[in-house]
């Protein structure tokens, strides 16, 4: 735990969604052990250059993820992510100067957690690409970027991770709260009341926008999401695709877990198509019933794994997807009835698309002071790490 701090970081995420950059200038201060305050000074999101977008879906097909392509990308997504750092800390009115360390998760091309036989032996991977060292030597400042591989070297997921950062933040005596992200992917850290950081636990609820975002490029182009739910609106839900849907093993699988494009990606979509054409479904029902699956996903991950022992009294919507009203709307008539609040962080005077970025200045922030920043009983891991790679600027 940091027990005396004043710092400024700056924090990079890039989702699963592939939508851009997310920057956050951040002020850390911790006046005391425990009690961490940290204030946003300024956001903002650069859409990657539409050319780059659709290199990097071509990186999440292992068989064109090339050598070549890979490395070159890796040191380009270094360099737009140097911009990116800059441009938001010229928006703080600050000094690149004074900014400590730089958080940056990078691009996730790739992700199995699940155990892989190599030689006799096990191995797990995930890859994150954005050279650090380029987003170092561009900055002049110290960055930690590839955070999730020491929590894979311990035997975690090295997903999620932003559950640490959630419980220095939103933890409450009185109430048990659901953080909910929707991006690509949803995930949720449960912070039951009064919680001790080994009593938090968190989970990847299955497809949040990925599947909505993948059949609007595919039925509505140029559109790239349905912007505010709205053809999902205009839709009926059908039971048939739900349910086929809701088969999907990944909701029964046992904790900790995390999932991604390798599950809910270009493929999964393509079978909702080929129903699509053989069914003569409506495009607008098939985009109401997508959005209805990523409401009942949390809404069954909620009834399966965390009402049973933690009762919780508010789910607080985060990510992208809270500002699709359908799907809002949907999670409220799942979860109303059970007594749970429904917000959004801008209702509780937070920033729906900077969250993630915040908590990646905040867990660059406690690697360069090498504290330990996963938590074992969410990702699985068998002990506490310092995450991420630091990169540090030529003198
Ligand atoms: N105004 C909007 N209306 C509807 N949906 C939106 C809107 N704005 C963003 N989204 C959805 O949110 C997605 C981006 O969300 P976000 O940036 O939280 O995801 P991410 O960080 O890329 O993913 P992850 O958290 O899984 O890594 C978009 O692709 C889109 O589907
Ligand atoms: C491997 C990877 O990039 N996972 C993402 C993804 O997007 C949401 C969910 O799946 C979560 O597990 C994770 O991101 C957030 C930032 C996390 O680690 O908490």
């Amino acid at each position: 735990m940091i027990t005396r701090a004043n710092a400024y970081a700056v924090g990079l995420m890039s989702g699963t969604s592939v939508d851009g950059i997310d920057a956050a200038v951040i002020k850390i201060h911790a006046a005391r052990e425990q009690e961490l305050d940290v204030q946003l000074l300024a956001f903002e999101n650069t859409p990657y250059p539409e050319q780059t977008r659709n290199r990097i879906f071509e990186l999440f097909d292992p068989a064109k993820a090339t050598m070549d392509k890979v490395g070159m990308m890796n040191m380009w997504l270094g360099e737009l992510y140097a911009n990116a750092t800059y441009s938001v800390i010229a928006k703080s009115g600050l000094k690149p100067e004074q900014i400590s360390v730089i958080g940056s998760h990078g691009q996730t091309i790739y992700h199995a957690p699940w155990d892989h036989a190599i030689d006799g032996h096990t191995v797990r991977y995930t890859v994150q690409i954005g050279e650090g060292a380029v987003i170092a030597n561009r900055t002049g400042i110290p960055c930690v970027s590839d955070f999730r591989a020491a929590d894979m070297a311990v035997g975690g997921q090295g997903a999620p991770l932003v559950p640490f950062t959630d419980y220095l933040l939103y933890r409450s005596d009185k109430h048990t709260r659901l953080l909910q992200n929707i991006g690509g992917i949803g995930n949720v850290t449960v912070l039951p009341a009064g919680a001790s950081a080994e009593e938090v636990y968190a989970f990847d609820t299955g497809p949040g926008n990925m599947i909505i975002d993948a059949l609007i490029a595919q039925l509505y182009a140029p559109l790239t999401m349905d912007i505010g739910g709205q053809i999902a609106a205009r839709g009926q839900v059908m039971d048939e695709l739900l349910s086929w849907m809701q088969q999907d093993d990944y909701y029964a699988m046992p904790l900790p877990k995390s999932t991604g494009r390798e599950r809910f990606g270009m493929q999964y979509t393509e079978q909702i198509l080929t129903m699509m054409r053989e069914k003569q479904w409506r495009a607008e029902d098939v985009v109401a019933t997508v959005t209805y699956e990523a409401a009942w996903s949390i809404y069954d991950s909620y009834s399966r794994y965390v009402a049973p022992r933690h009762p919780a009294q508010q789910l607080i919507v985060a990510g992208g997807g809270s500002y699709n009203a359908t799907l809002l709307g949907y999670l409220k008539q799942l979860f109303l009835p059970l007594g749970i609040d429904v917000l959004t962080q801008e209702e509780i005077g937070g920033n729906s698309d900077a969250k993630e970025a915040i908590a990646f200045g905040l867990l660059g922030y406690y690697t360069l002071q090498q504290l330990p920043n996963n938590i074992p009983n969410v990702t699985g891991a068998s002990r506490p790490v310092v995450m991420g790679k630091l990169s540090w600027p030529a003198r």
